[in-house]
């Protein structure tokens, strides 16, 4: 008899997780997990732009005694895949990120878990069996944002990575058609007692985001005080720009993940792949540069690595192998991309991560 937990024997690849996810999740909780914001272009060209990178196959190599292990911010893994921060897992499964964890752990891969969250970051680090980094929002209220980065340090997570490109909800057309509706930031597992003042809204004849909301979003001199007030290693995440990759440099930040926040934020940015060379120039090795978005096959890993990724996160295959199969599902799609990875590395002549570079994508000519 199957039980809730089974992988279905169907399943290849990672994209096949999603029709099934789509299947049993609620459309709301699966519009809210699968959609992006507006017209959902950013979406796509996440997409569009790996699969129109081609790559260089080698033959004949000798690549014994390699492997895919690095060290990152301290922490040690045996591949370069992690799942990205995401919030609400018990849409996908009532045990939530527990469930997740026990996935990732599975596959070991390393997590990020979100502010947003469904189980608090304390009962997360306490079930972790791999390395575990907190996502922080930063809130309005900057002292209970402190306390939360507090008990962060305290659970023993292992980096801070700060979302910096959500200062506003994205136009999630895809929510409301759906009638999705979330939680007050208040009844997050993570931000239980937190008073919010400023929300997002505009009576007709009045401004949307300059009557007020502004007043309390995180500007790069909250990057600065974080710096100083956590010795954890703080990572930003959502740079596309390389002028913001310069200016987080300067504030002495130790790493930075591109993300267009999986097309969730601004529609109409480029993919994230397509970012990812500009910043990794203006980096220029004094930190690493990890990325997400649109990352489905193991030769998408390959591909964000040969352009200077040291690492890639992952973001809906996760959610929906969660729905599909619980833990399993989840250790599944990250052994699945790992699996994909070590392929591809091997046809392209790679025997570790540092022989991947530019030379193993084609060049027309
Ligand atoms: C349902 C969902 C919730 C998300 N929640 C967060 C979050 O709480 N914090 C955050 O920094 N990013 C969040 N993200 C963005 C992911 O961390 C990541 O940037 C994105 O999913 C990568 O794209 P992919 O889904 O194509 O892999 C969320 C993404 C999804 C799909
Ligand atoms: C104003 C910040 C909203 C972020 C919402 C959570 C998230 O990251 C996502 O759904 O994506």
């Amino acid at each position: 008899m199957a039980t809730r937990y089974d992988i279905p024997s169907h399943i290849a690849s990672v994209t096949d997780y999603e029709p099934i996810a789509r299947e049993r999740l609620p459309a709301d909780a699966f519009a809210y997990i699968s959609g992006a914001a507006a017209d959902e272009l950013t979406l796509a060209r996440n997409r569009t732009a790996f699969d129109a990178l081609a790559l260089k196959s080698r033959v004949l190599a000798d690549l014994r005694g390699g492997g895919t292990a690095l060290s990152l911010f301290g922490c040690d893994f045996v591949h370069p895949i992690l799942v990205a921060p995401s919030g609400r897992h018990r849409l996908c499964d009532p045990h939530g990120e527990l469930a997740t964890l026990v996935g990732a752990g599975g596959a070991k891969a390393g997590m990020v878990v979100s502010t947003e969250a469904d189980i608090r970051l304390e009962e997360l680090a306490a079930a972790a069996t791999a390395p575990l980094w907190f996502q922080l929002y930063v809130q309005h209220d900057r002292a209970y944002t402190l306390d939360v980065v507090r008990r962060a340090e305290q659970a023993g997570y292992r980096a801070l990575v700060v979302t910096v490109d959500a200062p506003v909800h994205g136009l999630r057309n895809r929510e409301l058609r759906a009638g999705y509706r979330g939680p007050k930031l208040s009844e997050f597992a993570n931000l239980a007692g937190l008073h919010t003042t400023h929300f997002a809204h505009a009576d007709l004849g009045e401004s949307l985001m300059f009557g007020g909301y502004l007043e309390a979003v995180p500007v790069w001199e909250d990057i600065a005080r974080l710096r100083r007030a956590t010795k954890l290693p703080l990572i930003l995440k959502g740079i596309m720009a390389p002028e913001d990759a310069q200016r987080a440099l300067e504030l002495g930040v130790d790493g930075i993940i591109v993300s267009n926040h999986g097309g969730r934020v601004l529609d109409s940015q480029p993919a994230s792949i397509e970012a990812l060379p500009a910043v990794v120039r203006e980096v220029a090795g004094r930190v690493p540069v990890l990325m997400d978005g649109g990352i489905r096959r193991g030769t998408d890993v390959l591909k964000a690595l040969a352009l200077g990724a040291a690492a890639v996160l992952v973001g809906r295959p996760v959610l929906y192998g969660l729905a599909v199969a619980g833990p399993a599902g989840v250790a599944h799609v990250l052994h699945l991309l790992r699996c994909e990875l070590e392929i591809a590395m091997v046809l392209t002549g790679c025997r570790t991560l540092s022989d991947i570079g530019p030379q193993v994508l084609w060049q027309p000519g």
